[in-house]
């Protein structure tokens, strides 16, 4: 039986949803809504210019007979800077300073909603550009990786401290730990990550950066091609930081372990994404 407009759209916009990035034919919603494909045309038309105006997103329209319509979740400017701003007063609060100048995190990180514009922020930094998998290190950047892989619908591959069995053969890396100037070790399933993969690094928080090199050089054992760097805090660091070129989306400018004071600032991400204002 034909299917009512308002009940395709409906319908429509939660398959779409549900499957970003993923190219949806005409020709599966003509049959699925026993509906001509020029009625779906339409109905893509206003789901497209919904979208742009609410910034759910971009749908993208393919013509022809391959073509379709795929889903690029997004997230505008505006949206973006009030989460920025939230999440540094959130982190500014007294209690969250932890020794050595880290921020306790893991409340704000179990948190769905926040996961949820993590991952969307982070996506719609890379939503132009090719990435095969999104890499991070256990533990804590494992939430963040794994929101950001489901929106932009890859793989995401934890690289971990420690050697599991249930992991089977692995690539050892070896790297300096910044924060701590020791040796640190982290390892990776053979079978994760396919050679000439191109790679998006997360994780939750950067202070000396060895960590996040550790996966640099973990990329380059693989073949693979390092696209980009988000984490979603980073210290200020006195020392010689070994990374450069990187995004945050916040960033802990001072810490006072006397009176319990922490100072957050927005990261470099708005001025990398949206240019300075
Ligand atoms: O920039 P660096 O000086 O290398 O520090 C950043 C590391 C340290 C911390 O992880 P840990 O708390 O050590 O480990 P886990 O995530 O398993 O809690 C954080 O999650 C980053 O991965």
């Amino acid at each position: 039986m034909k299917t009512r407009r308002s009940d395709r759209l409906i319908d429509m916009t939660h398959y779409l949803l549900e499957r970003p990035h993923a190219l949806i034919s005409l020709t599966f919603f003509a049959k699925r809504y026993e509906s001509a494909k020029s009625s779906i045309s339409e109905d893509l038309a206003i789901i497209k210019r919904t979208f742009k105006a609410r910034g759910i997103g971009i749908l993208e329209t393919i013509p022809g007979a391959a073509g379709g319509a795929r889903y690029i979740p997004s997230i505008n400017e505006v949206e973006t800077r009030d989460f920025i701003v939230s999440m540094t007063e959130k982190l500014s609060e007294k209690d969250r300073l932890l020794p050595g100048g880290y921020v306790y995190l893991s409340d704000l990180l179990g948190k769905p909603e926040v996961l949820r514009q993590v991952g969307r922020v982070i996506a719609r930094q890379y939503l132009d550009k090719q990435i095969d998998a999104v890499m991070t290190v256990a533990t804590k950047g494992v939430p963040i990786a794994q929101s950001v892989s489901s929106y932009l619908n890859v793989p995401f591959v934890i690289l971990r401290r420690d050697s599991k069995i249930t992991e089977g053969s692995t690539v050892s890396v070896n790297y300096v730990s910044g924060s701590s100037e020791r040796i640190e070790k982290m390892e990776l399933s053979k079978r994760s990550l396919k050679r000439g993969s191109n790679v998006l690094v997360v994780d939750d928080f950067m202070k000396g950066g060895g960590t996040v090199n550790g996966m640099k050089s973990m990329i380059e054992e693989f073949e693979s091609k390092l696209v980009g760097i988000t984490v979603f805090a980073e210290a200020s660091f006195e020392g010689h930081r070994m990374i450069d070129d990187y995004t945050s989306l916040l960033k802990v400018d001072k810490v006072n372990t006397l009176n319990k004071t922490i100072k957050v600032s927005a990261g470099n991400y708005l001025e990398k994404v949206f240019g300075e204002k």
